[in-house]
């Protein structure tokens, strides 16, 4: 199937579904195509008002119409809700399955929907939104070319793609570019938190926060120095930054950083098990 437009489904219309929903419709993918499925109403009703998109109550039917299956449910629902697509789903050995799922491994969708299943891990994040999510894939070997090449443009136009080797990868991936936004966000939170404890309203204090977090993202995505290397720009011999940095530096944030990857790789690992 090399389609450009292939029908997709979503199952689960939570945080995830409705930033890579939101970000593909912006990007140009018809709307007509994508159907999603979720047990209560209320997110269906808005994602099918904002978007456009078929929805329904019932994973099958949806399941049933596509050409591509997207399993977005929480890791911990994953084994009943395959188990019931697998009994009430017809030829799902011909429809390309994707999940973006944290840990659970290809393997172990094998015994929940069956040996002759194609398909791709896709770890995305909530930036796919505003059409800057990371999201990073990986294959099975039974997934050809065109599946590749559908699934790359699909996320590409919700942000970048990074093709990683194997699972362990993965989990690696998610635990910097999946979970990555959450710290960002917890960073921002707490420069926002030292500017209004120094007397500036929360709106301001946030103003100065964000925009400062996108020019400094964005200088790093156009300039060719390292990121350590733009960080010493600012840091002026002797001026203002260079304290600031030394705070950072007492509190070892590389160390910081390192254990906060590893946790979440470890979550990564143990939900691999679990679930
Ligand atoms: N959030 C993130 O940043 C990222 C998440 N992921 C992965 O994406 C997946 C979804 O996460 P996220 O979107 O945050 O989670 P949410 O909880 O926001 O969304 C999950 C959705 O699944 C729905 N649901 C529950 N039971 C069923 C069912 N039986 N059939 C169909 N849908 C069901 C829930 O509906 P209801 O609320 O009505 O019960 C909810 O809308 C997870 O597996 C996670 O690992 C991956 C990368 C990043
Ligand atoms: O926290 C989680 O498990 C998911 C995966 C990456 C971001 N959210």
């Amino acid at each position: 199937m090399t389609t450009q437009h292939r029908t997709i489904a979503f199952i689960g219309a939570g945080n995830m579904t409705q930033s890579i929903v939101g970000g593909m419709v912006a990007s140009g993918y018809p709307a007509d195509a994508i159907f999603v499925s979720n047990p209560s109403p209320g997110k269906l009703e808005k994602i099918a008002a904002e978007l456009g998109v078929h929805t329904s109550q019932d994973n099958a039917e949806v399941a049933n119409k596509a050409d591509v299956i997207v399993l977005a449910v929480k890791p911990q629902l994953m084994a009943d809700v395959c188990a019931a697509l697998r009994e009430q789903v017809a030829h799902l050995a011909d429809k390309l399955i994707v999940t973006i799922a944290a840990g659970i491994r290809i393997s172990k969708y094998r015994q929940y929907l069956g040996d002759d299943i194609r398909m791709i891990r896709v770890m995305p994040n909530t930036p796919s939104l505003v059409g800057k999510g990371m999201s990073g894939l990986v294959a099975d070997d039974r997934v050809d070319d065109s599946d590749k090449s559908f699934i790359t443009t699909a996320f590409d136009g919700v942000g970048a793609t990074l093709w990683v080797s194997d699972e362990d990868e993965l989990d690696i991936l998610g635990a910097v570019a999946g979970s990555g936004p959450a710290y960002f966000f917890e960073f921002m939170a707490s420069l926002q938190k030292a500017a209004v404890a120094l007397g500036f309203d929360r709106d301001k204090a946030r103003q100065m926060v964000q925009q400062t977090a996108l020019g400094a993202a964005e200088m790093a995505i156009h300039s060719e120095l390292e990121l350590e290397d733009l960080r010493k720009q600012v840091t002026s011999k002797g001026g203002s930054t260079a304290k600031g940095i030394e705070q950072y530096q007492a509190y070892d944030i590389d160390k910081i950083s390192a254990d906060a990857v590893k946790a979440a790789v470890k979550r990564n690992q143990e939900m691999a098990e679990l679930f």
